[in-house]
């Protein structure tokens, strides 16, 4: 690089260190003197004069208290943003800036180009002068969508028009230049080998230095409701989609918060290993959480199926029959027509029950919500039900106060109850009027302005405890109504399974009808103690959902789905409706398919079809960032079709075979590998099938050389060092090196295994072993040995 280049480049980086410091150190006074002031204000409280006596005194001491809290939560405030300010600063320093480009709007070719700087935030002196632009500004757009020469990109007001004639790209370490270099392409690769090349660590970080002209399209899209990113295992799916919700909460600055996007991920590690990108890039976390968690969290009183179970239970046939057709989009279809036909018929009530007597019966409830006429949904009729319901309860009172137990009731009324219903410091009739030691104590504690409840007679006085106290007892009565507690949707959602065969052709998926009644009669005895599957779970809710008209989160504004090819139509179909105000942007591999494996092709045309179709888009990555050359074209030969995969060009050593005789063998191997990856300092998981298999080989290595952690929960931790995990949870997650274990034909001996063994091979990103005893799986054997080491 030219001398004078760089010897330029130092002048500006330096005068931009220079005003940032400058900035440092304004902010850093500002902190003092807030603090200064905080003090102040704290010591000020002993101004406050405490006015007890009369009424005003207590006002005006309230309002002088709350006008010290308001100053101190003032400069509270100024603090925070000061200290948040000075932060970023703290950070800038380090890292001004990493590309410059210099260009001319079309339309003013002929004067100088401009020459803006892109980093992290943006900083400005303060006077218009912009010394690094934030890199989600719309024309920091121009260095990720293209080279030198004519470019477009996108700005809230429409297109714009750009002359490049210059990119540049450095690296800068604590605030010197390391290196700098012209670029005529998008992002240089030289840039993004050395962004790639690193060492993997139990967190994701960010990639806003490398973005490609693909992901910047899925990071910017702000038109369309579904945005569908199709890409293979590494393509930075994941990492564009972090990058975008920064992007997101840039760009709606003060109308979108991070709580109003959430992320649906595939399991609680996944949540571990990407929460710091978004600190990383100066925002807020969304919110995460998985499908599970939603819809379990949701019924508390339920078991619902978990992930393990799910996977371990997936083998079977009869079991993945029942998963298909309950996920499926004829499902939904028939849900949504069993419920239409719940208008006219077949709603499921229970009793109201008070004091162990029925004092509504689901009768007279049905007879009362099928009392309106068609044109009633299921959500207005609900709502008239429950009016109704209240106004009979309310009818109720005068006829339940004239009944022995509320006579009795009233007999036990202590003082501290009668107070409570009649009010405090009023005086129960006749009450002070003795002369004994209580009624002393009584006129003591009520003072001299004791009001007297007026009650003109004594039966006024019962009427009046009478109807308090039927009042008080009917409440949970009233919470249940309120809360629609009558519908018995048990029975509803039982009631729909065995209707079923009306609305649905069981033939589609094989099942007979006998076969299905069976299969509904287990769900039912595992119902009643309180079990149910995942599948069943969001039937549930969306038959609640549906019945009680309930009209979903309407605050989120925008949804990610990671891993969509895990999820069912009927799924997508219910966050969908869950969620009617988002945007959704949705993430898959068909090739990663572990749950919903065939069924998964179909899906994104079921799901878009959801969707208003001009606003629809669909972005496919090709490129893949993870792993090496050698391991890409090693994971794309187990898929039949993974043709469209392009490998990085990032040289490694080819993936290593180890066929054994025996299981001790394999650990005497694995220990070998996991040594030398030790030395190298990677990051290693052993990716057994199944939890017990983990938990086998954990007990097999506990008193190994090199430690190891067993992961065996969604819910637990991401350690660092060499981890033990199934294969179901080491969706979407990476490491230095990987270690498949029993890669036999007992394990994944079969097709439909294929996706699951491309899945945990490309997690790998530096190293990958594969370790068999006995017979490999064919999977693996297909593979053309020219591409691993044996
Ligand atoms: N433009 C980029 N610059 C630098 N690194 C990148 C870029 N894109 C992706 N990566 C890196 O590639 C790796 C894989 O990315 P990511 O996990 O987002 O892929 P994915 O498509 O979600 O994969 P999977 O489907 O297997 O979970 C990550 O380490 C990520 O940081």
């Amino acid at each position: 690089m030219d001398k004078t280049v760089k010897q330029e480049e130092t002048r500006y980086l330096n005068a931009t260190l220079a005003a940032m410091q400058k900035a440092k150190d304004e902010t850093i006074n500002e902190i003092k003197r807030t603090n200064q002031n905080i003090d102040e204000v704290a010591k000020s409280w002993g101004d406050v004069r405490l006015k007890t006596e009369t009424y005003s005194g207590i006002v005006e001491t309230a309002m002088s208290i709350r006008q010290q809290q308001q100053m101190l939560s003032e400069r509270e405030n100024s603090k925070t943003l000061a200290q948040r300010r000075l932060v970023t600063l703290d950070k800038q320093l380090e890292k001004p800036y990493f590309a410059r480009i210099d260009f001319s709007e079309k339309a003013s070719d002929s004067g100088e180009p401009e020459t803006i700087y892109i980093g992290l935030g943006s900083f400005s002196d303060g006077h218009d002068h912009f010394y690094v632009y934030d890199w989600r500004a719309p024309v920091a757009s121009i260095y990720y969508d293209g080279g030198i020469g004519a470019v477009e990109y996108l700005t809230p007001d429409g297109t714009q028009e750009a002359n490049v004639t210059l990119k540049r790209q450095f690296q800068i370490e604590d605030g010197v230049i390391v290196t700098l270099f012209d670029t005529e392409e998008a992002i240089g690769d030289a840039m993004l080998m050395n962004a790639l090349s690193g060492e993997s660590s139990t967190k994701m970080k960010s990639i806003v230095t490398t973005i490609q002209k693909e992901q910047n399209k899925i990071i910017r899209n702000t038109k369309s409701d579904l945005l569908f990113v199709q890409g293979a295992a590494g393509s930075g799916k994941t990492a564009a989609v972090l990058q975008r919700v920064a992007y997101l909460l840039y760009r709606y600055r003060g109308k979108l918060t991070s709580g109003q996007v959430v992320l649906f991920s595939p399991n609680q590690l996944f949540n571990d290993y990407i929460d710091q990108v978004l600190p990383e890039l100066g925002e807020q976390n969304m919110v995460q959480m998985t499908f599970y968690q939603y819809t379990s969290r949701r019924l508390p009183k339920i078991t619902v199926e978990t992930l393990q179970e799910r996977f371990e239970k997936d083998n079977n046939q009869t079991y993945q029959q029942f998963t298909a057709l309950k996920g499926s989009l004829l499902m939904h279809q028939a849900l949504l027509k069993y419920s239409q036909h719940l208008i006219h018929k077949d709603t499921k009530f229970r009793n109201l029950v008070f004091q162990g007597d029925v004092v509504i019966s689901k009768q007279q409830i049905a007879d009362t919500y099928y009392q309106y006429n068609e044109n009633y949904g299921l959500g207005p009729r609900l709502e008239a039900t429950r009016d109704h319901l209240m106004r009979q309860l309310t009818g109720r009172i005068s006829s339940e106060m004239k009944k022995d137990w509320v006579d009795l009731a009233i007999e036990n009324l202590s003082k501290q109850e009668y107070d409570e219903l009649v009010g405090t410091g009023q005086v129960r009739l006749g009450d002070d009027e003795g002369e004994d030691a209580a009624a002393n104590t009584r006129r003591a504690q009520l003072g001299p302005n004791a009001k007297e409840r007026e009650f003109t007679s004594e039966k006024a006085e019962r009427r009046f405890l009478a109807k308090q106290i039927v009042v008080r007892a009917l409440r949970p009565l009233v919470r249940q109504i309120r809360r629609s507690a009558f519908l018995n949707i048990n029975a509803q959602f039982i009631d729909f399974l065995q209707q079923l065969p009306e609305y649905l052709d069981l033939s589609e998926f094989d099942l007979t009808k006998e076969q299905w009644h069976e299969h509904v009669a287990v769900v039912t005895k595992d119902l009643k103690q309180r079990k149910i599957s995942l599948a069943d779970t969001t039937l549930y809710l969306y038959l609640y959902d549906l019945l009680t008209g309930k009209h979903g989160e309407r605050d989120i504004r925008f949804l990610f789905i990671d891993e969509i090819q895990d999820y069912t139509p009927l799924q997508l179909a219910f966050l969908k409706f869950s969620f009617p105000k988002a945007k959704f942007t949705v993430l898959g591999d068909l090739n990663q398919a572990i749950f919903t494996k065939d069924n998964a092709k179909n899906l994104q045309n079921n799901f878009a079809n959801l969707f208003d179709s001009e606003k629809v888009e669909m972005v496919q990555l090709t490129q893949t960032y993870r792993s090496t050359q050698q391991i890409t074209d090693f994971t794309k030969a187990i898929l039949v079709d993974g043709k469209q995969i392009d490998a990085f060009n990032r040289e490694g050593e080819l993936p290593s075979v180890h066929v054994l005789t025996s299981e001790a063998e394999m650990l005497v191997k694995l220990q070998e590998q996991l040594r030398e990856n030790d030395e190298q300092q990677d990051t290693t998981a052993i990716i057994t099938k199944t939890l017990a298999d983990a938990k086998a080989l954990y007990a097999a290595l506990k008193d190994a050389e090199v430690p190891v952690t067993l992961i065996q929960s969604e819910n637990q931790r991401l350690a660092e060092g060499t981890i033990i995990v199934p294969s179901y949870l080491a969706k979407g997650l990476e490491f230095d090196a990987v270690v498949i274990w029993e890669a036999n034909r007992s394990q994944y001996g079969h097709d439909s295994e294929r996706q699951l063994l491309y899945t945990v091979a490309s997690r790998a990103m530096h190293r990958l072993t594969i370790l068999a005893s006995g017979t490999l799986s064919p999977l693996i054997s297909a593979i053309p040995n020219t591409l691993y080491r044996g």
